[in-house]
């Protein structure tokens, strides 16, 4: 991984994916020599043998099982969580729409050097020297415009999935939450500031990973920790998504059949005063499936601040706006936590 800031290098390269329909090979630019030696570990482990808990969220000691899946691991997965079976599969059928209109198309929406929503690469990527074998469409609440560009009569349909399937998972968040912060015993206000509301930040992010003539040297989405306080994925069925365990390695998270994977991510981390690991993860690929993933992200108001909660008697981390730790990670990456640290 390099150091240098985001800005420094944001080139087209870093937002148009190469255009898969047409790849021929296994392009130097996307063989990533270095993760060789991980994959080997990952080799010498039993990647059934998962360690993260799935939770059923119907039973009476989830709220236990959860807080504890928090400290250990930052990532749980949870079954019987309300959200209705056909939705997320529609939301799978609309995303793999998407992803099969030619590149062509899809650039028709291709997000913005200084934009957060449409189609393009992965945002971490100009903080790596090789790139990723992945595509990605990014929601900021109404998709309507670019759903237009994309099907100008056929648009209504992934509006209202993505529109539907984003409600559900506010409501899903709003569940976990009250959940997870329970038992830190934080104030109500505090409570307000972490559940969802109006103003509230929430992107849902449709990834695809088509499938890879050399998947061991090829990285979906590179090692990176979220950055908001919550993130509910679904892995669509297909295997792909690893977190990093201290001391084992990488771990593969298995696609549990209408399970979401749920993690902390960078301001829970620090609200919980670093109670909670923002979980380190990555996605790999393969070479026989086409692999989709749906993330939703979750934060504060971007006006807020973010700090450890005031039930903390010796906060870990400064007091700072949500936004100034967002321009933190943008420019530092992998450093900024460590850079808001007291
Ligand atoms: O595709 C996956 O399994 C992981 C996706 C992810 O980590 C992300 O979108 O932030
Ligand atoms: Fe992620």
């Amino acid at each position: 991984m390099t150091t240098f800031s985001k800005n420094d290098l944001l080139t087209d390269d870093h937002i148009t994916p190469i255009d898969f329909e047409s790849i021929d090979g296994f392009p130097e630019s996307h063989s990533w020599p270095q993760f060789d030696e991980s994959l080997n570990k990952i080799q010498t482990h039993d990647l059934k043998d998962s360690l993260i808990p799935v939770i059923d969220l119907a039973s009476p000691n989830a709220k236990t099982l959860i807080s504890q899946a928090c400290g250990t691991w930052g990532v749980f997965q949870v079954v019987n969580h309300g959200v209705p079976f056909e939705l997320v599969k529609k939301v799978e059928s609309e995303s793999r729409r998407l992803f099969a209109l030619t590149t062509q198309e899809k650039c028709k929406v291709l997000r913005s050097v200084d934009g957060a929503t449409g189609y393009g690469s992965p945002k971490l990527s100009p903080f790596f020297d090789k790139r990723m074998w992945h595509e990605g469409f990014t929601i900021m609440g109404s998709c309507v415009d670019d759903a237009k560009v994309l099907w100008p009569h056929e648009y209504q349909r992934f509006c209202d999935t993505m529109d539907a399937y984003q409600n559900q998972m506010k409501q899903l968040i709003h569940n976990l939450l009250l959940m997870i912060l329970e038992p830190l015993d934080v104030t109500q206000e505090e409570m307000n500031w972490a559940i969802p509301a109006h103003d509230s930040q929430s992107v849902l992010q449709l990834n695809s990973y088509p499938s890879c003539p050399n998947p061991s040297q090829a990285v979906g989405l590179a090692s990176h920790t979220d950055s908001l306080l919550l993130t509910i994925l679904n892995q669509c069925g297909i295997d792909g998504l690893e977190i990093f365990v201290e001391g084992l390695g990488w771990r593969r998270v298995q696609s549990v059949e209408g399970a979401f994977v749920v993690n902390v991510g960078d301001l829970l981390h620090i609200f919980s005063n670093a109670r909670f690991p923002a979980v380190t993860h990555r996605a790999m690929v393969n070479q026989s499936e086409h692999r989709i993933s749906v993330a939703y992200f979750h934060g504060p108001p971007a006006e807020s601040r973010v700090a450890p909660s005031s039930k903390f008697q010796k906060p870990g981390f400064k007091s700072l706006p949500v936004k100034e730790y967002l321009s933190l990670k943008y420019k530092h990456f992998f450093e900024a936590l460590s850079l808001v640290r007291t």
